[in-house]
Protein backbone atom coordinates (compact mmCIF):
# COMPACT_ATOMS: atom_id res chain seq x y z
CA UNK A 1 0.00 0.00 0.00
CA UNK A 2 1.38 3.52 -0.69
CA UNK A 3 -0.51 6.35 1.21
CA UNK A 4 -0.48 9.42 -0.54
CA UNK A 5 0.84 13.04 1.32
CA UNK A 6 -1.37 16.41 1.01
CA UNK A 7 0.41 18.97 2.94
CA UNK A 8 -2.29 21.96 3.62
CA UNK A 9 -2.89 25.72 4.30
CA UNK A 10 0.56 26.54 2.08
CA UNK A 11 1.29 30.08 2.51
CA UNK A 12 4.79 30.58 0.94
CA UNK A 13 6.00 30.07 -2.47
CA UNK A 14 9.23 28.67 -0.78
CA UNK A 15 6.96 26.03 1.28
CA UNK A 16 5.74 24.56 -1.81
CA UNK A 17 8.63 23.67 -3.13
CA UNK A 18 9.81 22.24 -0.12
CA UNK A 19 6.90 20.39 0.15
CA UNK A 20 7.14 19.31 -3.53
CA UNK A 21 10.97 18.22 -2.76
CA UNK A 22 10.55 16.09 0.14
CA UNK A 23 7.92 14.49 -1.83
CA UNK A 24 4.29 15.48 -1.08
CA UNK A 25 1.69 14.50 -3.41
CA UNK A 26 -0.51 17.21 -3.13
CA UNK A 27 -0.46 21.16 -1.81
CA UNK A 28 -3.58 22.71 -0.88
CA UNK A 29 -4.34 26.56 -0.37
CA UNK A 30 -6.85 27.77 1.50
CA UNK A 31 -9.48 30.32 0.57
CA UNK A 32 -11.42 31.17 3.63
CA UNK A 33 -10.52 34.65 4.87
CA UNK A 34 -11.04 33.92 8.73
CA UNK A 35 -8.32 31.30 8.43
CA UNK A 36 -5.04 32.51 9.38
CA UNK A 37 -3.91 30.23 6.57
CA UNK A 38 -5.68 32.38 4.06
CA UNK A 39 -4.64 33.19 0.97
CA UNK A 40 -5.81 35.93 -1.97
CA UNK A 41 -6.20 34.61 -5.67
CA UNK A 42 -3.34 36.72 -6.38
CA UNK A 43 -1.22 35.13 -3.39
CA UNK A 44 -2.48 31.66 -4.97
CA UNK A 45 -1.44 32.44 -8.73
CA UNK A 46 2.04 32.88 -7.16
CA UNK A 47 2.73 29.91 -5.17
CA UNK A 48 0.72 27.45 -7.78
CA UNK A 49 4.12 28.27 -9.80
CA UNK A 50 5.56 26.19 -7.84
CA UNK A 51 3.57 23.69 -8.50
CA UNK A 52 4.86 21.10 -10.80
CA UNK A 53 3.31 17.90 -13.38
CA UNK A 54 1.83 14.98 -11.52
CA UNK A 55 1.94 17.08 -7.70
CA UNK A 56 -1.92 18.45 -7.76
CA UNK A 57 -2.81 21.55 -6.23
CA UNK A 58 -6.21 21.81 -3.87
CA UNK A 59 -8.15 24.90 -3.27
CA UNK A 60 -9.79 24.57 -0.27
CA UNK A 61 -13.40 26.74 0.52
CA UNK A 62 -15.79 26.90 3.27
CA UNK A 63 -19.45 27.48 2.26
CA UNK A 64 -18.18 29.61 -0.62
CA UNK A 65 -19.95 32.04 -2.93
CA UNK A 66 -19.96 30.28 -6.43
CA UNK A 67 -18.87 33.36 -8.01
CA UNK A 68 -15.48 33.46 -5.56
CA UNK A 69 -15.00 29.47 -6.98
CA UNK A 70 -15.24 30.66 -10.30
CA UNK A 71 -13.43 33.40 -9.95
CA UNK A 72 -10.12 31.19 -8.25
CA UNK A 73 -10.64 28.68 -10.80
CA UNK A 74 -10.31 31.05 -13.87
CA UNK A 75 -7.05 32.29 -12.35
CA UNK A 76 -5.68 29.44 -10.26
CA UNK A 77 -4.90 26.12 -11.84
CA UNK A 78 -6.35 23.86 -9.32
CA UNK A 79 -6.47 20.24 -9.53
CA UNK A 80 -9.27 19.60 -7.00
CA UNK A 81 -11.32 21.52 -4.99
CA UNK A 82 -11.82 20.60 -1.53
CA UNK A 83 -14.97 21.49 0.35
CA UNK A 84 -14.84 22.06 4.32
CA UNK A 85 -18.02 23.80 5.10
CA UNK A 86 -21.98 22.83 4.95
CA UNK A 87 -21.85 22.39 0.79
CA UNK A 88 -24.64 20.15 -0.34
CA UNK A 89 -23.50 17.72 -2.86
CA UNK A 90 -25.04 19.42 -5.69
CA UNK A 91 -23.01 22.42 -4.54
CA UNK A 92 -19.62 20.84 -4.99
CA UNK A 93 -20.41 19.10 -8.45
CA UNK A 94 -21.63 22.42 -9.89
CA UNK A 95 -18.12 23.81 -11.26
CA UNK A 96 -17.25 20.50 -13.58
CA UNK A 97 -14.36 19.97 -11.43
CA UNK A 98 -13.05 16.78 -9.66
CA UNK A 99 -13.93 17.72 -5.66
CA UNK A 100 -13.13 16.41 -1.77
CA UNK A 101 -15.81 16.59 0.73
CA UNK A 102 -14.39 16.91 4.16
CA UNK A 103 -16.48 15.81 7.13
CA UNK A 104 -15.46 16.90 10.40
CA UNK A 105 -16.53 13.49 12.26
CA UNK A 106 -18.28 13.91 15.55
CA UNK A 107 -20.25 10.72 15.53
CA UNK A 108 -20.86 7.29 14.66
CA UNK A 109 -22.22 6.84 11.10
CA UNK A 110 -21.01 9.86 9.83
CA UNK A 111 -18.64 8.89 8.01
CA UNK A 112 -21.21 6.43 6.29
CA UNK A 113 -23.67 8.53 5.64
CA UNK A 114 -21.50 11.09 3.94
CA UNK A 115 -19.79 8.30 1.26
CA UNK A 116 -23.80 7.81 0.32
CA UNK A 117 -24.52 11.32 0.21
CA UNK A 118 -21.37 12.52 -2.14
CA UNK A 119 -21.24 10.26 -4.54
CA UNK A 120 -19.24 11.40 -7.12
CA UNK A 121 -16.45 12.67 -4.94
CA UNK A 122 -13.32 12.26 -5.92
CA UNK A 123 -12.32 11.58 -2.05
CA UNK A 124 -13.53 12.10 1.33
CA UNK A 125 -11.71 13.52 3.79
CA UNK A 126 -12.51 13.32 7.46
CA UNK A 127 -11.69 15.60 10.30
CA UNK A 128 -11.92 16.61 13.47
CA UNK A 129 -14.92 18.38 14.90
CA UNK A 130 -14.46 21.55 16.87
CA UNK A 131 -17.54 23.71 17.94
CA UNK A 132 -15.45 27.03 16.84
CA UNK A 133 -13.31 25.78 13.86
CA UNK A 134 -14.19 24.28 10.15
CA UNK A 135 -10.51 22.50 10.09
CA UNK A 136 -7.12 22.73 10.67
CA UNK A 137 -7.66 22.48 14.27
CA UNK A 138 -4.81 20.31 15.17
CA UNK A 139 -6.88 17.76 16.65
CA UNK A 140 -7.49 13.80 15.83
CA UNK A 141 -10.59 12.28 16.72
CA UNK A 142 -11.73 8.88 17.40
CA UNK A 143 -10.65 6.82 14.26
CA UNK A 144 -12.43 3.87 15.67
CA UNK A 145 -15.62 5.78 14.05
CA UNK A 146 -13.78 5.51 10.09
CA UNK A 147 -16.01 2.04 8.62
CA UNK A 148 -13.52 -0.41 6.69
CA UNK A 149 -15.87 -0.02 3.91
CA UNK A 150 -15.21 2.79 1.42
CA UNK A 151 -16.45 3.13 -1.69
CA UNK A 152 -14.44 6.31 -2.68
CA UNK A 153 -10.84 7.10 -1.21
CA UNK A 154 -11.11 8.25 2.39
CA UNK A 155 -8.30 11.22 3.22
CA UNK A 156 -7.13 11.17 6.91
CA UNK A 157 -6.73 14.36 8.52
CA UNK A 158 -6.96 16.07 11.73
CA UNK A 159 -4.23 16.60 14.10
CA UNK A 160 -1.38 14.38 12.39
CA UNK A 161 1.97 14.61 12.73
CA UNK A 162 5.20 12.84 12.51
CA UNK A 163 4.93 11.61 15.96
CA UNK A 164 1.39 9.73 15.00
CA UNK A 165 1.14 9.28 11.35
CA UNK A 166 2.78 6.10 11.24
CA UNK A 167 0.40 4.69 13.77
CA UNK A 168 -2.39 6.20 11.59
CA UNK A 169 -1.81 5.09 8.17
CA UNK A 170 -1.39 1.43 9.96
CA UNK A 171 -4.68 1.58 11.77
CA UNK A 172 -6.54 3.54 9.30
CA UNK A 173 -5.21 2.46 6.24
CA UNK A 174 -6.47 5.70 4.09
CA UNK A 175 -5.61 6.37 0.51
CA UNK A 176 -4.09 9.88 1.48
CA UNK A 177 -3.70 11.46 4.90
CA UNK A 178 -3.63 15.13 5.19
CA UNK A 179 -1.42 17.52 7.74
CA UNK A 180 -1.26 21.46 8.21
CA UNK A 181 -0.51 22.51 12.22
CA UNK A 182 1.66 19.35 11.93
CA UNK A 183 3.98 20.44 10.06
CA UNK A 184 4.19 24.13 10.83
CA UNK A 185 6.50 26.77 12.64
CA UNK A 186 3.44 28.78 13.32
CA UNK A 187 0.45 29.25 11.82
CA UNK A 188 0.69 29.25 7.85
CA UNK A 189 4.83 28.52 7.83
CA UNK A 190 5.46 25.64 7.28
CA UNK A 191 8.91 23.94 8.73
CA UNK A 192 11.14 21.86 6.02
CA UNK A 193 12.09 19.55 8.51
CA UNK A 194 8.81 18.99 9.77
CA UNK A 195 7.15 18.46 6.36
CA UNK A 196 10.50 16.12 5.30
CA UNK A 197 10.16 14.02 8.72
CA UNK A 198 6.29 13.58 8.05
CA UNK A 199 6.77 12.07 4.61
CA UNK A 200 9.55 10.23 5.43
CA UNK A 201 7.23 8.60 8.12
CA UNK A 202 4.80 7.82 5.66
CA UNK A 203 7.19 6.57 2.77
CA UNK A 204 9.11 4.02 5.77
CA UNK A 205 5.11 2.45 7.32
CA UNK A 206 4.00 1.85 3.60
CA UNK A 207 7.12 0.10 2.93
CA UNK A 208 6.69 -2.14 5.80
CA UNK A 209 3.29 -2.78 4.88
O1 LIG B 1 -6.34 25.40 7.95
C1 LIG B 1 -7.31 26.11 8.23
O2 LIG B 1 -7.19 27.15 8.87
C2 LIG B 1 -8.67 25.70 7.80
C3 LIG B 1 -9.73 26.55 8.03
C4 LIG B 1 -11.00 26.18 7.66
C5 LIG B 1 -11.24 24.98 7.06
C6 LIG B 1 -10.19 24.08 6.83
C7 LIG B 1 -8.92 24.43 7.20
N1 LIG B 1 -7.86 23.58 7.02
C8 LIG B 1 -8.00 22.27 6.55
C9 LIG B 1 -6.71 21.53 6.58
O3 LIG B 1 -5.66 22.08 6.54
C10 LIG B 1 -6.69 20.07 6.63
O4 LIG B 1 -7.59 19.57 5.71
C11 LIG B 1 -6.97 19.47 7.97
O5 LIG B 1 -7.98 20.19 8.62
C12 LIG B 1 -5.78 19.20 8.81
O6 LIG B 1 -5.45 20.22 9.68
P1 LIG B 1 -4.50 19.90 10.94
O7 LIG B 1 -5.32 19.25 12.00
O8 LIG B 1 -3.99 21.23 11.36
O9 LIG B 1 -3.41 19.00 10.45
Amino acid sequence: MSTRVKICGLTRPEDVSAAVGCGADAVGFVFFEPSPRSVTVDHAVALAREVPAFVSAVGLFVNPQPDFVNEVLSRVPLDLLQFHGDESPEFCRSFGRRWIKAVRVREEGQIEQAFSDYKGASGLLVDAWAPDKFGGTGQSFNWGLIPARRPMPLILAGGLSSANVADAVTRVKPWAVDVSGGVERSKGIKDIQKISDFIKEVHRVCKTD
